[in-house]
């Protein structure tokens, strides 16, 4: 078996490579070299980028055989989200691990436009001992406008109190009471502009806030701001900040982000009032080792078709370490429902009772819609594609919560109607301290089986001698038998027989044995595991 493609696509953390270990093949481009990107994308599994690859349409339809896309850092700007979820190429990011490094990098160029630190070590190296033309600010005291109170703009917050600044911000995202727990006051933005001495950006770039602070806000500010943007270039519209600067509106700006990277030359650089970084807000050992590590982890986790909980194109909801081995269950159901159904329903029912009904189970829904279409939908299904799969073929889903199993404490149930009228479900419940998956029922005929191995499920009217003519025609073809366990109806008139091999059962033999019994059904566990995969 070929190993998956990982491709490589921005230097990254060598700890990237220790963490996705020997599983895979790596290989590697240049992902700013867009012929070289799109040459190398046909061949890969998954693509790792930081922002400086753009991964749009064209490149992810190039990336016929991706499934997963991993960006190493925050920002998602270069990447056409709707574009892979189309597609069924999961998209994880790496959204905590970089957010210190730039919360530090803000702080460090908040400092810089205080104290005009670079502009005096570069006359200094020069051989000129100016100590009045660099005379600078003090940050104590002032009001520090922090534009977009999520993660990174909270430790800015934070470091910055602890320089006595006044902290203020303008977020109509975020509740009242998280920003005064944080001892931010919350204000509007022609507030924050007309107050702050110090201005931060720590914004997603969108529509909404690509050139926010622009012509407008930049003529609304208070005289002799000073401004920094460590978030993305374009939110502060460089042409309007470079005509502010000029005109004095303000006092000086950090910038480690430009509308577009790299970026070699812009008028910004002839300022001596500017302190420039070459986007260096991730730009730290840790940040990178985080980002490298995180982002292997969860391509790992996708390539093999789990659960990832850094997707930002699933819609999971919450899957806590209590929920996880329940997804698994979900999943492995879904399976052998339709291997048991042998079609699909138009509305694919997931029952969850007993204790852990009482959680937030809506990952299971989806669980057990992307196992029930494993086995089916040709070309590999995600938890990203399953939901418009399901739409494509007018297949729904519900989610039925509530109730209580008089023998087990929680039951995950995956239920269905098929056109014929019959129904069919399969239940199974999580055991002991190992959390170990069992079958406990199919159609009505109550087991006690693990959800793995292989098994033969035959239904087929009662009458004597069934076990002994399956264990002849098993035996015959030269399958070993582990062990058999029947079922009988209430009505005495079917038996479900759960036959534990060891190996697969070809298919032609399953069908001779059923015929041999007379079975109205046959399908195999192994089967609707692995044609899954
Ligand atoms: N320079 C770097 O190397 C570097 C490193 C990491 C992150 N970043 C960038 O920093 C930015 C912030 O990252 P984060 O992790 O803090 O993001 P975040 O999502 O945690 O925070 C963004 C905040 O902006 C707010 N917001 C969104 N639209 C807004 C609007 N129109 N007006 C006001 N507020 C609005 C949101 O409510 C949210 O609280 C992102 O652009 C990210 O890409 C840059
Ligand atoms: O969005 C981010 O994570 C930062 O801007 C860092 O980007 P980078 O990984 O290209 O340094």
């Amino acid at each position: 078996m070929p190993k998956p493609v990982v491709l490589i696509a921005e230097e990254l953390s060598p700890a990237t490579l220790d963490a996705l270990g020997s599983d895979f093949e790596i290989r590697r481009c240049t992902g700013s070299d867009r012929d070289a990107l799109l040459e190398a994308l046909p061949g890969a599994d998954a693509v790792l980028v930081r922002s400086a690859t753009r991964l749009d349409a064209e490149a992810i339809a190039a990336g016929a055989r991706l499934k997963v896309i991993g960006r190493a850092g925050v920002g998602l700007d270069n990447v056409d989200v709707p574009a892979a979820s189309r597609a069924g190429v999961m998209v994880v990011n790496a959204p905590t691990s970089n957010i210190v490094s730039a919360a530090e990098l803000t702080v460090g160029l908040l400092l810089a436009v205080a104290r005009n630190i670079p502009q005096a070590d570069a006359a200094l190296r020069k051989g000129q001992w100016q100590r009045s033309r660099f005379t600078g600010v003090e940050l104590a005291d002032k009001v520090l406008g922090i534009v977009g109170l999520g993660r990174i703009g909270s430790l800015v917050a934070r470091r910055m109190a602890a320089f006595d600044m006044r902290v203020i911000a303008y977020d109509p995202y975020v509740p009242p009471a998280y920003a005064t727990q944080t001892g931010v006051e919350i204000v509007g933005l022609d507030e924050l502009l007309t107050k702050s001495d110090f201005l931060t950006v720590h914004l997603p770039k969108t529509l909404e806030t690509e050139g926010l602070i622009g012509f407008d806000a930049l003529h609304r500010v208070k005289p002799g701001v000073r401004i920094v943007n460590a978030a993305r270039g374009g939110i502060v519209d460089e042409a309007e900040l470079y005509a502010a600067l000029k005109e004095g509106r303000v006092a000086a700006a950090g910038v480690d982000v430009f509308a577009t990277e790299p970026c070699t030359e812009s008028p910004l650089f002839e300022l001596e009032n500017v302190v420039v970084t070459p986007h260096l807000g991730a730009g730290t050992a840790e940040a990178q080792e985080r980002a490298g590590v995180a982002v292997a982890e969860s391509v790992r986790q996708a390539l093999a078709g789990r659960f990832v909980p850094e997707a930002v194109n699933v819609r999971l909801g919450t899957v806590d370490d209590e929920l996880a081995p329940w997804l698994l269950l979900a999943e492995r159901l879904g399976r052998l429902f339709t291997a048991t159904a042998g079609s699909l329903p138009e509305l694919l029912q997931v029952r969850v009772g007993g204790e852990i009904g009482r959680h937030d189970v809506a990952a299971l829904e989806l669980g057990a819609l992307k196992g029930a279409l494993g086995s089916v939908v040709e070309g590999g299904i995600s938890y990203v594609n399953a939901p418009l799969i399901a739409q494509e073929r007018g297949l729904a889903t519900e989610l039925l919560t509530g109730g209580d199993h008089p023998e087990h404490r929680s039951l995950l149930s995956v239920h269905g109607v098929l056109p014929s009228g019959e129904a069919v479900w399969v239940s199974g419940t999580l055991t002991g301290l190992q959390r170990r998956e069992r079958l406990v029922d199919v159609c009505g005929f109550e087991v006690d089986l693990p959800l793995e191995g292989d098994v033969a499920f035959l239904r087929a009217p009662d009458r004597p001698g069934v076990i002994g003519a399956v264990g002849e025609v098993l035996g015959r073809a030269g399958q070993d038998v582990a062990g058999v366990q029947v079922a009988r109806a209430a009505d005495r008139a079917e038996i479900l027989a759960a036959v534990h091999t060891a190996g697969p059962v070809a298919q032609s033999v399953l069908d001779d044995t059923a015929a041999r019994i007379d079975a109205t059904r046959s399908w195999s566990l192994e089967k609707s595991e692995r044609t899954a995969r």
